[in-house]
């Protein structure tokens, strides 16, 4: 069996194929690597029976072989490989050994051949970061009370603040405890499994290059000059991908007979991406082999004239790198927070209120990204390339992100239909919405409203709505609060299923309880940086507490200690976060807003339609606010008929009819309030659903059209009962200015028209605030200014600045209009000055249409301003 000489900053290994080497920072290793890119076991190389073989374990920054990052593969003689840099991380040479040595065995190798066994020597010298340090901080423990007592109290700052001493040997006051054993890092099982994925043809002979940048690829296709090959979920194109974010026609590559490659769009719904950009819809761009394309999950590669395709299973890796958030006024509220997990990992975040765990899920979701740093997501910058990485990131927050009158299954296809593509059929994307209620077993919860569910099925209602679209990266926000002890290990086990299942999951908690499940663990400091990361098992005996409790209670007690320069002297931070921090800091510039904007799955119209048909399934499910529609109004009206007018809306004896003024007024108010408070808490209600739909592609546009126009017929039509009832018991003039002898009608269009810019108003309101408690004191604030400025109480014309403030007031016109039909200036005469009347109620139908006209501006005027107040709850990066 051959020998295999490996060559490492001037010294060699004579490799024995009976036994593996493994290659990492950890001291116990073959060959020790002192470099903080490299992980701690980074890699194995080994006799595969046929060649040798080089093994990553999950590495963190990678092992690269011809600027290619792989993680199984055959070496041999001549082959260079990286470790933790493709091009100036440490290098090993292989060479043959004695005879058959290949070409690359060099002089070096055979002038100082060392076994490897022989080793230790100095990978005890090439190693010194691995040992204890004896200055590592290391914080208080109790001083009188057993492992069993929480902390005492604490006596002085000095005293107590955290002591230093390694975890390794903890402060006496815990040596009934067993001093924890570093932990190993889980790299190890990852790569394995990873290793075993890969198709057979991926590694390819001996020194051969990989073929995907990151990883192997999942499968290859061929083609030859001048021909097309054309990619969708369609069973005609000559690449099917089944995946329901991919078009039925998304995208063509091109071998041109000249020997260049194009990938051109083909109009597809979620975009094809160059290098993580998107094309234009429908454009084309030339690439070459360093580019990558991406098209829903899959990302394809051009290597020696064929096409490598790598479908994102899920199975993604992901890191940020020295993320840091700096506000308004020059504040850190995110310090420099680096970490990294392999794939099928569930991490938990934890810390004291206001340590920046928020702040870190924006910037690690890209909603408000950090000013300094990088987030990778399996090695790919999720910051540059952003609008094609969103689509495989799922976000849960807090609040459910569900219509709660909605059955289970309902609110999934409502989100699937926003979600897919356009030309995904109904039975598709019943389809996926099955199997995914199968997978977190709801299917026995699916015919039952949002509503009737615990708190923890809600959560998982939550997360399979995210699952839907099958992100690699799940994102929770605190899934835990408010369920019992029961349901908190419920969601928890969820999670780690998720993870187990090949995904990614990182949440952010309040409850310690079962922290056990993840394999992870970021504590946050107050201030916002790093207090620990590592293995939750380790986390408590780092700290030297024996609960959370007291690790909180000393973060509260010691806000000012450096708790970021405790982690950074410790062992722990050598072994699980040395290695990414390595790399330094990176300025975020972040690509032009236009190319961070996600796709729109569906077009604007398609999009309205699908809201309209939402909210009236959410109106129609809930009873109560049904039967309250038709009473409110119907109330009003009946209460405008309590007025007693002998001669209605008509001239009295004298002329004047203070009554039909009065009745004006009612039905005006009543108008109002209806309209009003039909919308006032329709946008806070449901903020966080437009949030994170907004990510997701909603534009924003449709969202507020379908509220205008759902709301708008209802409110119109309840203007409509106000009036039937308010008008249709009164004497009214024989004839209208505009509609002849439908008088009734021509009085009752400004009460609908006033009932829906109240509405807009009241949309206003909804989308100003930040609690929906507020709604109400200004719901009834704006109706009473309406009362004030209909025109009816005193006179307005003449006054000077209450006239012109009243003309911004809808009440004001809408009077007006219905004044204008019965002559408003005869029945409510100028009581101030007599001789004049006020214009705006000139019986004259020109005025009617010019004061309908002037109501519904408004009306049209303060849905753009809806729009913009819309826009300030939205994620930063979707503030366009
Ligand atoms: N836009 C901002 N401008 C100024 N300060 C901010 C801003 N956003 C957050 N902060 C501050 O940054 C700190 C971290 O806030 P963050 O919401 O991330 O904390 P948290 O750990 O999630 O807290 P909690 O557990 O209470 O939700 C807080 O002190 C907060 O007041």
């Amino acid at each position: 069996m051959p020998e295999l000489v490996l060559e490492l900053n001037g010294r060699t290994w004579t490799l024995d194929p009976s036994r593996s080497y493994a290659l990492g920072r950890d001291p116990g290793g073959d060959v020790v690597i002192d470099d903080a890119r490299v992980s701690w076991r980074h890699a194995t190389i080994s006799w595969g029976g046929r060649s040798w073989v080089i093994e990553d374990h999950g590495s963190t920054n990678g092992t690269f072989v011809q600027g290619h990052r792989v993680h199984h593969m055959e070496i041999g003689p001549g082959s260079a490989v990286y470790l933790g840099n493709a091009t100036d991380g440490p290098r090993l040479d292989l060479s043959g050994a004695g005879a058959g040595a290949g070409a690359g065995a060099g002089a070096g190798a055979m002038a100082a051949p060392q076994q490897a066994h022989q080793a230790p020597a100095h990978q005890a010298q090439q190693a010194p970061a691995q040992h204890p340090q004896p200055h590592a901080p290391q914080p208080h423990a109790p001083q009188s009370g057993g492992p069993g007592r929480p902390a005492p109290q604490q006596q002085s700052p000095q005293h107590h603040a955290p002591q230093q001493h390694t975890p390794q040997a903890p402060h006496q006051g815990w040596q009934q405890q067993p001093p924890q054993q570093p932990h190993v890092p889980q790299q190890q099982s990852h790569g394995q499994q990873f290793a075993a994925q890969q198709p057979p043809a991926a590694g390819g002979p001996a020194g051969a290059p990989p073929v995907y940048g990151d990883r192997s690829p999942t499968t290859f296709h061929q083609f030859a000059l001048g021909h097309v090959m054309r990619i969708g979920r369609a069973l005609e194109n000559e690449l099917v991908v089944s995946d329901l974010q991919v078009s039925r026609h998304h995208a063509e590559f091109h071998a041109t007979p000249d020997g260049r490659f194009e990938i051109r769009d083909l109009g597809s719904h979620n975009g094809t991406y160059v290098n993580g950009q998107p094309l234009p819809k429908s454009g084309t761009a030339q690439i070459g082999p360093s580019d990558i394309v991406g098209v829903g999950h899959s990302t394809f590669r051009l290597v020696d004239g064929r096409l490598e395709e790598f479908v994102d299973t899920g199975e993604v890796s992901f890191s940020a790198r020295h993320l840091t958030v700096t506000v308004d006024g020059g504040k850190q509220i995110l310090k420099d927070v680096s970490f990294g997990v392999p794939e099928k990992s569930l991490v938990a975040v934890i810390g004291p209120s206001g340590s920046g765990k928020s702040t870190l899920l924006k910037a690690l979701t890209g909603y408000r990204p950090a000013n300094q740093g990088d987030v990778l997501y399996d090695n790919r910058n999720l910051y540059k390339q952003f609008a094609e990485l969103r689509q495989r990131i799922g976000l849960v927050p807090q609040d459910d992100i569900l219509h709660k009158e909605l059955t289970v299954k309902k609110a999934l296809k409502y989100a699937a239909k926003l979600r897919f593509p356009a030309d995904t059929s109904e039975q598709e994307r019943e389809q996926r919405i099955n199997e995914v209620l199968g997978e977190l077993k709801l299917d026995i919860h699916k015919d039952k409203k949002v509503t009737s569910l615990s708190g923890g099925q809600r959560k998982r209602v939550s997360v399979a709505l995210e699952l839907l679209t099958k992100p690699s990266l799940i994102f929770l926000d605190e899934p835990t609060s408010g369920l019992d002890p029961g349901m908190d290990r419920d969601v928890m086990q969820l999670l780690r299923g998720l993870a187990d299942d090949g995904r990614t999951v990182l949440v952010v908690t309040h409850s310690v309880a079962e922290l056990a499940l993840c394999d992870k663990l970021l504590v946050m400091a107050p201030g916002g940086s790093v207090a620990y990361f590592g293995p939750p098992e380790e986390a408590l005996n780092f700290f030297g507490y024996s609960t959370w409790a007291d690790v909180f209670s000393s973060f509260e007690n010691y806000r000012d200690y450096d708790w970021a320069g405790r982690w950074k002297g410790s062992q722990h931070y050598q072994m699980y976060a040395a290695d990414i921090d390595a790399v330094a800091a990176q300025s975020v510039h972040m690509p032009p807003p236009q190319q961070m904007r996600p796709p729109k799955p569906q077009g604007w119209g398609s999009q309205l339609f699908t809201l309209i048909r939402r909210y009236v399934s959410v109106i129609v499910s809930d009873r109560g606010f049904l039967a309250l529609m038709v009473i409110l109004p119907a109330v009003l009206g009946v209460v405008s008929t309590l007025i007693n007018s002998d001669d209605g809306l008509n001239p009295g004896p004298r002329g004047p009819n203070g009554n039909a003024s009065t009745i004006l007024l009612i039905l005006a108010v009543g108008a109002c309030f209806a309209g009003a408070a039909n919308s006032v808490r329709e946008l806070i209600k449901e903020r966080v659903i437009y949030e994170r739909e907004r990510a997701t592609g909603l534009s924003r546009s449709a969202y507020l059209m379908s509220k205008v126009i759902v709301l708008g017929v209802i409110t119109v039509l309840q203007g409509a009962l106000i009036g039937a009832i308010g008008f249709g018991v009164r004497e009214v003039p024989d004839e209208g200015l505009i509609l002849g002898s439908s008088v009734k009608l021509e009085l009752a269009l400004p009460i609908m028209a006033l009932g829906f810019t109240s509405m807009m108003f009241g949309l206003i309101i909804s989308a100003l605030v930040r609690t929906a408690e507020k709604t109400m004191p200004l719901l009834v604030m704006f109706a009473i200014i309406q009362v004030v400025f209909t025109g009816c109480l005193f006179t307005l014309n003449g006054q000077v600045g209450v006239n012109q403030l009243s003309f911004l007031m809808p009440s004001r016109w809408a009077v007006a209009a219905a004044g204008t039909t019965v002559d408003l200036n005869v029945l409510f005469p100028n009581q101030d000055d007599p001789g004049t009347t006020d214009p705006l109620w000139d019986h004259d139908a020109g005025m009617w249409l010019l004061d309908m006209g002037v109501l519904v501006a408004i009306g049209v005027a303060l849905g753009f301003v809806v729009a913009r107040l819309l826009r300030r709850h939205e994620p930063e990066v979707m503030r366009k």
